[in-house]
């Protein structure tokens, strides 16, 4: 029994229905350490008896037996196993990955055996040095000379410690001292044990070897022994294993280093899109943010102004048109219980109707009011502190309209306290503003007494804490407060009228505001409406509408760019496939399953998508800074927020769609015909 054997091989071209016969039964058997030359006219069909030798070719009739087994050639993944165990190949035109160095190449069919990485590259190296190239090793193909590539690639060959050499015209492209060395490299090939089968048209080249077969019309018609093969040892060999999913990474990461420049505007172009969304996100979030920020600090959303109902002039008897008055204050609840309370104050002056604690109660029975405050204002307060004095816009009574969050220090004023605005009043009077809390102040400011004479109201009260409010709405008020019973009893002492015009009602839940806010206006008594209620989430309403409508044509935008960037990929990848035909069919021949390439070009379009999405974040996080610092002089507001959750987004945005956009043309990669592949130019 021979180690290999050929029986009754047919192997035919299709023009479509044509037959073009070219193998028409060949039978041969082939022993270890023999060196074989097969001869033939030129179209003769040897590089196809090669082809079904390497396994390369799997359309054919016959059998191919090796060491006594029969392949199976329905079977990819063990024809694969095949190629990458016993089978090493020389090229005519070499076949050299371009974009590794000379030692990768050589590395590629090690990466498919059990050694370690360091054995590896003992191996590679030796065989290097076997081939006389150890100085070139960190050379691309392209740096070297025919006669150099072709020792590449048999040291290629040999990596795997395969024990069938096939060289397709080794040394065509040779000149007579290249062909001389590559022909005793071949020999000492044989020597080693292993079968050499060379397909040559030079007799000299066939004359080296110890034996030499003669194609005609598709038969042998010559098959004469010059020598005796050498003999067979029994060495161990190298256990050959599937390739490991990590070279795929590697390899793809040296491919889109070889092609940096290129490769780096394919990711900038991709970067783009996921940059749009980002900062798209961030930009979202940063005026919802704002959004917040300024309601908060402004307001409680959860509370309703409340005024008695006014017919306008223009309205005439118009039922549920509100007073201009009030209607003006409805933009702000803030500016509302300003302008409503602070008639209270001064309701002498004013006269505007006032609030009465039986409808303060009616509108607290109400369902989901949890609060009613009453509200007062008063307008042109002197505050004294030690001698030193500050001008006050506006003094609240502490209410339910009244922003917990603008206290910076300290705490709500209880009876005979007060808080103080930070900028306005409290570093006026000491720059160690914190020192003053606990302190005492008196705060007086002039209205009407109920006989309509002016008077001045004075407050003594013990500084609680210190208020700021940095919205860039502020201006329209100030933030200090003293608790209702101080200020009722100063305005009773002198003789002040403290009915209300305007009430804070509190309500339990946001989502409850809205019908509250309907429920006060529709409240009626003798069949007249009562109140007029105006809660923030009308104005809120109106601004997040834009504000979603706005978000919402970033998104388009953004998705357009996704688009791109997917197609991008697309291309690039189809790309990459077409250019690297060629590289996909040495791949195949050297033992790579179809799984193999087409996880290398996944891997390729995946270093694309974390790349592009790194570039995206680092760009819009730096952006971002950039812009809230420019923007920090006009408001102390960061208008673009980039969350982890938005930068997490973007790279599983990036994966998906490298992902996707990479299946399709992996795909083709994988299916290409290993023989079709490598003719590719
Ligand atoms: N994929 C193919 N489709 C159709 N015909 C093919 C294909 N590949 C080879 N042939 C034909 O099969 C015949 C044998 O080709 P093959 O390459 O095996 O010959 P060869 O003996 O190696 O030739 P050469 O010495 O010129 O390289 C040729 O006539 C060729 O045109």
């Amino acid at each position: 029994m021979s180690y290999l054997e050929l029986r009754d091989i047919h192997k035919s071209y299709y023009l479509g229905k044509e037959e073009f016969p070219v193998l028409k039964g060949i039978d041969l058997n082939f022993d270890l350490g023999e060196f074989v030359s097969i001869l033939g006219e030129s179209g003769g069909g040897k590089s196809t008896l090669m082809n079904i030798i390497g396994g390369l070719d799997r359309q054919f009739q016959g059998s191919v037996t090796v060491d006594g087994h029969r392949l199976d050639h329905k079977n990819e993944k063990a024809m694969d196993f095949y190629r990458r165990d016993t089978i090493g190949y020389i090229y005519q035109a070499y076949n050299l990955v371009n974009h590794l160095t000379v030692l990768d190449n050589v590395l590629i069919p090690l990466d498919m055996t059990t050694l370690n990485r360091s054995q590896r590259e003992e191996r590679a190296t030796s065989l290097l040095k076997r081939v006389g190239l150890l100085d070139q090793a960190k050379k691309y193909p392209n740096q070297l000379s025919g006669g150099q590539k072709q020792r590449v690639a048999i040291a290629r060959a040999l990596a795997s410690d395969p024990k069938i050499i096939i060289a397709d015209e080794p040394t065509g492209a040779l000149d007579a001292q290249n062909t001389k060395d590559v022909l005793a490299i071949l020999d000492s090939i044989a020597q080693e044990g292993r079968l050499v089968i060379t397909v040559t048209h030079s007799q000299a080249v066939a004359n080296s070897g110890t034996r030499i077969v003669h194609l005609e019309d598709g038969k042998i018609n010559h098959d004469t022994k010059l020598r005796d093969a050498y003999p067979v040892g029994n060495t161990p060999r190298l256990a050959s294993k599937l390739l490991p999913a990590s070279v795929a990474y590697r390899t793809a990461y040296k491919h889109f280093k070889y092609s940096f420049w290129r490769n780096s505007l394919i990711v900038i172009g991709t970067a783009i899109g996921l940059f749009a969304v980002m900062l798209f996100s961030g930009l979202g979030n940063g005026i919802k943010g704002y959004i917040n920020y300024q309601v908060n600090e402004m307001v409680n959303p959860q509370v309703i102004a409340v005024n008695r109902y006014q017919k306008t002039a223009a309205a005439g008897s118009g039922g549920s048109q509100t007073s201009q008055a009030t209607q003006s204050t409805s933009t702000s609840q803030a500016g509302s219980s300003a302008t409503s309370a602070g008639t209270a104050a001064t309701a002498a002056t004013t006269k505007q109707p006032t609030i009465s604690d039986q409808d303060i109660s009616r509108i607290k029975s109400l369902k989901h009011v949890t609060k009613a405050d009453k509200v007062y204002i008063a307008n042109g307060v002197t505050a004294h502190y030690k001698g030193k004095t500050a001008s006050i816009s506006s003094l609240q009574n502490w209410n339910a309209s009244a922003t917990r969050n603008t206290i910076k220090d300290g705490h709500q004023p209880k009876a005979g306290e007060v808080l103080i605005d930070r900028d306005a009043v409290a570093k006026k009077f000491n720059q160690n503003y914190k020192s003053l809390i606990g302190k005492t102040m008196t705060l007086n400011y002039q209205t009407l007494n109920q006989k309509n004479k002016i008077v001045t109201v004075k407050v003594k009260a013990k500084i609680a804490g210190i208020t700021s409010n940095s919205s860039s709405m502020s201006s329209l008020r100030t933030d200090d407060y003293v608790s209702t019973q101080t200020l009722t009893n100063a305005m009773k002492a002198a003789h002040v009228d403290t009915k209300v015009a305007s009430i804070a009602v509190n309500i339990d839940k946001i989502g409850n505001v809205k019908a509250t806010t309907k429920q006060i206006n529709h409240l009626k008594s003798h069949g007249q409406r009562q109140f007029t209620a105006t809660s923030v989430d009308s104005v809120i309403g109106t601004v997040q509408t834009y504000v979603s409508l706005a978000t919402d044509i970033l998104a388009a935008i953004a998705a357009i760019s996704l688009v791109v960037s997917a197609l991008m990929i697309i291309v690039t990848m189809y790309m990459s496939v077409s250019a690297r035909t060629k590289e996909i069919g040495i791949l195949r021949a050297l033992g790579e399953s179809k799984r193999d390439v087409r996880r290398l070009f996944i891997s390729e379009s995946l270093i694309i998508g974390v790349l592009s999405a790194t570039l995206a974040t680092v760009v819009a996080l730096g952006g971002g800074a950039l812009t809230n610092h420019l923007l920090a002089s006009i408001t102390n507001f960061a208008f673009v927020q980039i969350t982890l959750g938005n930068v997490v987004t973007v790279f599983v945005i990036a994966l998906i769609i490298s992902l996707l956009a990479a299946m399709l043309p992996a795909r083709r990669a994988a299916r290409l015909n290993p023989i079709d592949a490598l003719a590719a130019e």
